[in-house]
């Protein structure tokens, strides 16, 4: 109903209306006749029969216990039967596309008043583009699954597909050539990683707040694709490629297993070539694989005479996978999967046999980078729903942030996210200037220790957040949900590219073998 046509009353009338029989409030400038609704209220009926909300303004109150999408709800906002004379409604809550005006919501770059030397107008303009999809398409979907626990839907994948977001989600390179990219907002040649991951398509991403989702949006692709794209013949890149950058096809990256994760030279599943040399025979089970449940293609690890090597398993025969169930939703597609004398071309073969090392490695940093990425915007939703809530959340006659040691939390939050996103730009500026080989070479010690950082900050801030927000931040639904769901989802970041421990020693021993010989104290 718009509120044009709804009718003014003086806060007088309205404080007539303050019995069980009939019984109004007033939120946010509008009255609402909550006279039936009060008995199905899952706040209870003798909440809103207070002397001091019955007929009365319970703004403050509502906004105390409620988060603003509640009213916006069609079966609450027709509840809504006038407006209070003279008086306009102010509370916006997230408003469609937009950027939020709570300091420290959005990064410096896409803060009113703060400059950046990253970002030129173009990633402003795709940013807008990418929020205005997200908002509209992705998180209506993402709140659906994550619940529900099926895949995204069909119509969604197909639309990110339209735009070539499944394309652009694998970095700049030869497979953007000839795509449209957001309705032309970016040319192919000039697409960079600010564009992709770091600071828009993922970052974008990782705003609606639901991990499982996030993970189920074809994120297996994203790392199990680039083998593909780096190392499969051409047949199988004129096959795959389509399929998947179409959204009509899935692909997932099948490494690890319950026999061994990082260690992956540990790993028992086997390929062993037919007598005439043709086929490889693939027998073995692995363990966590993200979108396995649903994918048609899988970019296998496996051990071969000559080592480990990487091959390509198309669903059929012999492939079998079931669902794990982790802590978040199904609709990440979390999988084991088995392979029983599963007969595979050996044209499937990624890269040379025995130097799966080699094609595994070559991904890591972009995958690790794409996590960092993802970790400081979910950090930063963290920050602005704590930020909100002990701005609206009174105790002991106060708001919360009127105590220091709140304030001190917070103070600790900003710290943490502000510096992840700060280092991890500048990763981003020198993978735009630096050659593949130079990346490999320099940046993958830098982005092991980020992503340590970048998650052990996590798990502290989504710590704080939960002690900020009290129950509610161990509530499902309500005030604290995004609290609840990012506290169970955090330690995913940290696990999945590497064990924060790992990657962290990764980096110290690349800083290690480049100090000079000549460098004494
Ligand atoms: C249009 C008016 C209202 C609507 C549509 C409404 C709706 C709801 C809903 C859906 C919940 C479940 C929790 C959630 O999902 O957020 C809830 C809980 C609650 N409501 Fe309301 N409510 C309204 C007004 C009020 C008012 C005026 C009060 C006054 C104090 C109130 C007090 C509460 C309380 C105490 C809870 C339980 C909160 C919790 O468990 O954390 N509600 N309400």
């Amino acid at each position: 109903m718009a509120t044009k046509e709804l009718k003014s009353y003086s806060r007088e009338e309205v404080a007539k209306h303050n019995t069980d029989a009939d019984l109004w409030v007033i939120i946010d400038g509008k009255v609402y006749d909550l006279t039936k609704f009060k008995n199905m209220h899952p706040g209870g009926a003798s909440v809103i029969l207070d002397d001091e909300i019955a007929g009365q303004d319970a703004t403050e109150a509502f906004y105390g216990l409620h988060r603003h999408e509640v009213i916006l709800k069609p079966q609450y906002a027709r509840l809504q039967v006038g407006v209070v004379e003279g008086e306009q409604s102010v509370i916006t809550g997230k408003v469609v596309g937009e950027l939020s005006q709570v300091p420290y919501a959005e990064p410096t770059w896409l803060s009113d008043g703060y400059k950046s030397p990253y970002y030129s107008e173009n990633h402003r303009r795709f940013q807008r583009a990418v929020r205005k999809f997200i908002d509209e398409v992705i998180t209506p979907d993402a709140a659906l699954h994550e619940e529900d626990g099926k895949p995204p839907s069909k119509s969604v994948i197909e639309a990110m597909a339209k735009l070539g977001l499944h394309a652009m989600r694998m970095g700049p390179g030869k497979h953007l050539k000839g795509l449209e990219l957001m309705g032309g907002i970016v040319k192919p040649e000039e697409f960079d990683y600010f564009h992709e991951a770091c600071m828009i398509i993922t970052q974008e991403f990782a705003r609606c707040g639901k991990r499982g989702y996030g993970d189920g949006l074809m994120s297996g692709s994203v790392i199990g694709l680039p083998p593909i794209l780096n190392f499969a013949s051409q047949a199988i890149k004129d096959k795959v490629i389509p399929d998947v950058l179409s959204g009509q096809r899935t692909i997932c990256l099948a490494i690890s297993e319950a026999f061994a994760g990082s260690d992956v030279a540990g790993i028992r599943t086997t390929a062993t070539k037919t007598e005439d040399g043709k086929h490889w025979i693939i027998n073995g089970t692995k363990k966590w694989i993200t979108n396995g449940t649903f994918a048609h293609y899988f970019t296998v690890g496996c051990k071969t005479d000559d080592g480990f090597t990487v091959i390509l398993v198309e669903r059929g025969e012999g492939v079998e996978t079931k669902p794990i169930k982790t802590s978040y939703s199904p609709t990440a597609g979390t999988a084991f999967i088995s392979f029983e004398n599963v007969k595979v071309p050996i044209e499937n073969t990624l890269g040379p046999e025995g130097g799966g090392i080699f094609v595994m490695l070559s991904n890591f940093n972009h995958e690790r980078w794409v996590m960092i990425c993802s970790s400081a915007r979910s950090q930063r939703l963290v920050v602005e729903e704590c930020l909100k809530w002990t701005n609206q959340r009174k105790a002991f006659g106060k708001p919360l942030h009127s105590q220091a040691v709140i304030r001190n939390k917070l103070a600790a939050m900003i710290a943490r996210v502000e510096s992840v996103q700060n280092w991890l730009e500048n990763i981003t500026y020198q993978m735009n200037n630096m050659s593949y080989k130079q990346q490999a070479a320099k940046l993958a010690g830098p982005i092991g220790i980020l992503k340590m950082q970048a998650t052990r900050s996590a798990q502290e801030t989504a710590a704080d957040a939960v002690q900020i927000f009290g129950g509610r931040g161990i509530t499902k639904t309500g005030m604290g949900e995004f609290i609840e769901h990012y506290h169970r989802t955090v330690p995913f970041d940290a696990i999945l590219g590497g064990a924060e421990d790992v990657l962290g020693d990764l980096g110290v021993r690349q800083a290690i073998r480049g100090i000079p010989k000549n460098s004494k104290l």
